[in-house]
C-alpha cells in the first residue's frame, strides 16, 4: 500500500464501493441458490441506518420451504421470500428515510420500487441490471422516473475486494 506525502494511506476504499461491499456482504446471507441480493441504506450523514438480504420471513424454516424457481407459484420461492431492499427498510432503526440512498445489488423491483419510494429514498445506487426490460423493472424505472428517485449504476473502482478472517502469519 502506498502513502501520500502527508503519509496518508491511499488505495482505502471510496464511500461508494465501501456501501456496496455492505450490501454484498450482507447478501452473501442469502439461502437463495440463484440470485443473492444485498442492500444497504445510507443517510446524508453517511451513516449506515439499515441493511439486508433476500430471505424468508422472520419464522418461515429456510429448510421447508421451497428455492425453486419454476413449478407451481406455492412451490416456488416468490410468494414467500422478503427482498433485499424491502428488509433493509425493515430492519433500519426508528429514523426517517427521507433523504436516504439505498446500494443494491440489483436493480430493485417494482415491489421494492414502491417501497423505496414511499420511505422517501432519493437515491438507488446498483450494481447488476440482470432483469432490465422485464416488466417489473421497466415500472420500476417509470415510477423512479416520475417520483424523482434518481438511479445510477455503480462502477467500483476495483472488482474485487479481499478480506481476510484470520490473523496474519
Ligand atoms: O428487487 C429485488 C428483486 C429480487 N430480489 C430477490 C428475490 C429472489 O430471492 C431473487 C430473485 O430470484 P431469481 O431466481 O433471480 O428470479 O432476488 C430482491 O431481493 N430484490
Ligand atoms: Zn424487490
Amino acid at each position: 500500500m502506498t502513502e501520500t506525502s502527508t503519509g496518508k494511506r491511499t488505495g482505502y476504499l471510496s464511500w461508494d464501493d465501501y456501501f456496496m461491499a455492505v450490501a454484498l456482504l450482507s447478501a452473501q446471507r442469502s439461502k437463495d441458490p440463484n440470485t443473492q441480493v444485498g442492500a444497504c441504506i445510507v443517510n446524508a450523514q453517511k451513516h449506515i441506518v439499515g441493511v439486508g438480504y433476500n430471505g424468508f420471513p422472520t419464522g418461515c424454516s429456510d429448510d421447508t420451504l421451497p428455492w425453486c424457481r419454476e413449478g407451481a407459484f406455492l412451490d416456488t420461492k416468490y410468494p414467500y421470500v422478503c427482498h433485499a431492499e424491502l428488509n433493509a427498510v425493515l430492519n433500519s432503526g426508528p429514523g426517517n428515510l427521507t433523504g436516504c440512498s439505498i446500494y443494491t445489488a440489483l436493480f430493485p423491483c417494482n415491489e421494492c420500487a414502491k417501497v423505496i419510494i414511499q420511505v422517501g429514498i432519493r437515491e438507488v445506487v446498483f450494481l447488476s441490471d440482470k432483469y432490465a426490460g422485464t416488466d417489473s423493472v421497466r415500472a420500476s424505472r417509470r415510477m423512479f422516473d416520475q417520483a424523482g428517485v434518481v438511479c445510477r449504476q455503480l462502477i467500483p473502482a476495483s472488482s474485487t475486494i479481499s478480506i481476510r478472517l484470520t490473523e496474519n502469519g
